[in-house]
């Protein structure tokens, strides 16, 4: 269970904030004892975005995270939420942003609506004079209406899980930070939680979703960020990091030999032949002209693909997290 430090390090050269961005980091790190979990990131969270922050159990997500919503103090480095350099501006910085880390606890024996009202209760700067319509609110924007009134116990996990981002929305928020939301739930769970994520975001929220697995989070995602023994290894937009992986052609024929020289007059790099297969990396060659030039030297074609790797394959070889299982 990481720790939560009181105080903190004053930022000694905050710079300048970038209003492109609801998160922002520079050499963001956190040592414990002889461990670098957080080794020097930049993170670039655009605003508007929903940032995707994946990498293999262990990786630092959960520490960066803290360090961000001011539980733990960084080793060295900076960080600036909506704008607002941490630790000074932690205050008017929080009042902005919904967190979801370890969920807030709920009583089994409470409804959705009456737990939804003692955590409202205990916000100081809440007027409880408008407790009822804050609390409708926030259990429409998640889905939760019609089971306001039903016993938390009796609520599915999902359900559970997306009354715990109500209660991150109670105030208003321009960032919400979800940490591994869809851990432990069924795919129907992790659906609603997905579908909430989206429709939170076409409001206008940022949100920072952190998770270990990119197929659950990949379709609500515009930008991701992927970490791997507490280093950032790539971020960037969604379909640009799919657009940066290098085009693969794949030439089944029995003419290897032929086929591998004219490849290389066309162009080609990285050619290799085994058994029927040649496969190389065509760049920016277009299929058309090298089937032409293959079958003109007589090369005979049995199958020709031009693929590029999949955003899971980019993240496997980023992380070599081959087959994630839930814990
Ligand atoms: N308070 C702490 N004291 C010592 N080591 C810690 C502490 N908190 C985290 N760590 C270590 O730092 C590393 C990164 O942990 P972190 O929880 O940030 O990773 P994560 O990517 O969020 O993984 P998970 O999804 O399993 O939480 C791990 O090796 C963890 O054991």
């Amino acid at each position: 269970m990481p720790s939560t430090d009181a105080a903190e390090a004053p930022v000694t050269d905050p710079g300048a904030a970038d209003p492109a961005y609801a998160i922002e980091t520079r050499s963001l790190t956190k040592v414990f004892g002889s461990q670098r979990a957080v080794d020097g990131i930049d993170l670039l969270v655009p605003r508007g975005s929903v940032y995707g922050f994946l990498g293999p159990n262990g990786s630092g997500k959960t520490t960066t995270i803290r360090m961000l919503l001011g539980l733990v103090t960084p080793t060295d480095g900076e960080r600036r939420i909506l704008g607002e350099p941490l630790p000074a501006g932690l205050l008017p910085a929080l009042q902005r942003v919904g967190s979801l880390i370890e969920g807030p606890a709920f009583h089994p024996y409470l409804s959705g609506r009456a737990n939804l009202q003692r955590l409202d209760a205990a916000d100081t700067r809440a007027d409880a004079g408008t407790c009822g319509q804050r609390i409708d609110a926030a259990l429409d924007r998640v889905g939760l209406t019609p089971a306001g009134g039903k016993k938390f116990r009796t609520y599915s996990l999902g359900m559970k899980q997306r009354l715990a981002i109500a209660a991150a929305l109670l105030a208003p928020r321009d960032l919400l930070v979800l940490d591994e939301p869809t851990n432990g739930l069924d795919p129907q769970g992790t659906r609603e939680v997905r579908h909430l994520v989206a429709s939170l975001a076409e409001e206008g929220i940022t949100v920072l979703i952190s998770s270990h697995l990119l197929s659950e989070i990949q379709q609500i995602c515009s930008h991701i960020g992927v970490m791997r023994a507490g280093r950032l290894v790539a971020q960037g937009a969604i379909d640009d990091l799919r657009q940066s992986q290098t085009t693969r052609l794949t030439l089944t024929t029995p003419d290897t030999a032929t086929a591998t020289k004219i490849l290389e007059q066309q162009g080609v790099s990285h050619l290799e032949a085994t058994g029927s297969q040649v496969t190389g990396r065509p760049g920016e060659l277009r299929p058309e002209d090298l089937v032409a030039a293959l079958v003109t030297a007589q090369v005979r074609v049995q199958a020709f693909a031009f693929e590029r790797p999949s955003l899971e394959d980019y993240y496997v070889s980023l992380t070599g997290e081959g087959f994630a299982v839930r814990s």
